[in-house]
């Protein structure tokens, strides 16, 4: 049995317009509706013919939803619940997709005390945004972590969970601090370092009179793809995350003063006993078949 017959998704950019898609693919008797603040995005969701309806205003997206998927950046999750909380029916499930997971759920909680909130989180992406850039088997394979309270009503849990596993992803529960903190050494982290080698670079680029861009061909693409991710998602995510990702940070600058002391003194054993650590963990993560074993993966859709 279908988890839920109508879902409003608010936000139809990259997340929101791939549950959308996915919807259509696995599940096509739901009924979607989608609404974006921004009235291009709207506009184009409807010549691409994204979602059953696209509602003009959030509350009227909202008003006869069994499931709200709130899609929007995490600093505007708490305006997105808002923005419907006079429509939505109190029967109604919301969950979300945001990056950072306690501040999100506070928000949202915040603003519908009347709704089950079950928030969640898919860990799967791209570098891109917008309704053209989402795609329906993005969560195939991938991850997708749920953060309730002890005491949420189980049943909404299981509905939110088989919503997730009919879009091809594998559910995980997990405390919503944990996940913050889990999620900054994994993905917060290592866009922060990207965004800093590239602008390192970038900033270098008189010195080296352009042959940063000349020689990207290597690792320092794969750097640049990361580095091109939504500057306003990532904004949010920071500035939501802030204890969690200090906290990494604090670890990685130890981490790096260590190479650099190595490298200093000619510690060459201390470098390859981390180089031969951190290739073990490569290897397992693509036996464990987390890996983007799609060889094109985020490319084939630049
Ligand atoms: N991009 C990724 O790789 C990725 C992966 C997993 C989760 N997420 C999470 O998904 C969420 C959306 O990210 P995205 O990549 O789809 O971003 P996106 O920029 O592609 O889309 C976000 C959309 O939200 C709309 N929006 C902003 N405020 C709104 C509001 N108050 N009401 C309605 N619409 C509003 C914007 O106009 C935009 O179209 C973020 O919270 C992000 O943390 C992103
Ligand atoms: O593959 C990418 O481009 C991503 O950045 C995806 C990614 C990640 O870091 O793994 C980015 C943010 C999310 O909230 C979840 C997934």
């Amino acid at each position: 049995m279908l988890p839920f017959a109508r879902v409003t998704i608010l936000g139809l950019g990259l997340i929101g317009s791939s549950i959308a898609r996915g919807i259509r693919a696995t599940m096509p008797t739901v009924r979607v509706t989608g609404y974006d603040a921004d009235p291009a995005v709207r506009a184009r969701a409807r010549a691409i013919d994204l979602c059953d309806d696209i509602a003009d205003t959030a509350g009227t997206a909202a008003i006869d939803a069994d499931l709200v998927m709130l899609c929007v950046p995490v600093g505007a999750m708490g305006a997105a619940a808002q923005s419907i909380a006079e429509d939505v029916p109190a029967e109604a499930i919301v969950s979300d997709v945001g990056g950072a997971k306690v501040s999100v759920a506070t928000a949202i909680r915040q603003a519908l005390p009347n709704n089950i909130v079950v928030p969640g989180h898919p860990v799967a992406g791209t570098e891109h945004s917008g309704p053209d850039s989402g795609f329906a088997t993005l969560f195939k394979g991938r991850w997708c972590i749920l953060t309730p309270e002890g005491d949420t009503n189980p049943t909404a849990v299981m509905r939110i969970s088989t919503f997730w596993e009919s879009l091809g992803a594998q559910v995980e529960i997990m405390d919503a601090r944990h996940h913050d903190l889990v999620l900054a050494v994994t993905s917060h982290v290592p866009h922060l370092i990207a965004y800093s080698i590239v602008g390192t670079a970038s900033d270098l680029e008189e010195v080296t009179q352009s042959e940063v861009i000349k020689y990207s061909a290597g690792g320092f693409r794969d750097f640049t793809r990361i580095a091109a991710s939504d500057p306003v998602m990532w904004r949010d995510v920071f500035l939501n995350n802030r204890e969690a990702v200090l906290e990494i940070l604090q670890r990685l600058t130890e981490d790096v003063t260590m190479l650099q002391r190595a490298i200093r003194w000619g510690d060459g054993d201390a470098l390859f006993d981390l180089f031969t650590k951190t290739r073990a963990i490569r290897r397992s993560i693509i036996e464990q078949g987390q890996d983007d074993a799609r060889p094109d993966f985020g490319r084939a859709h630049e």
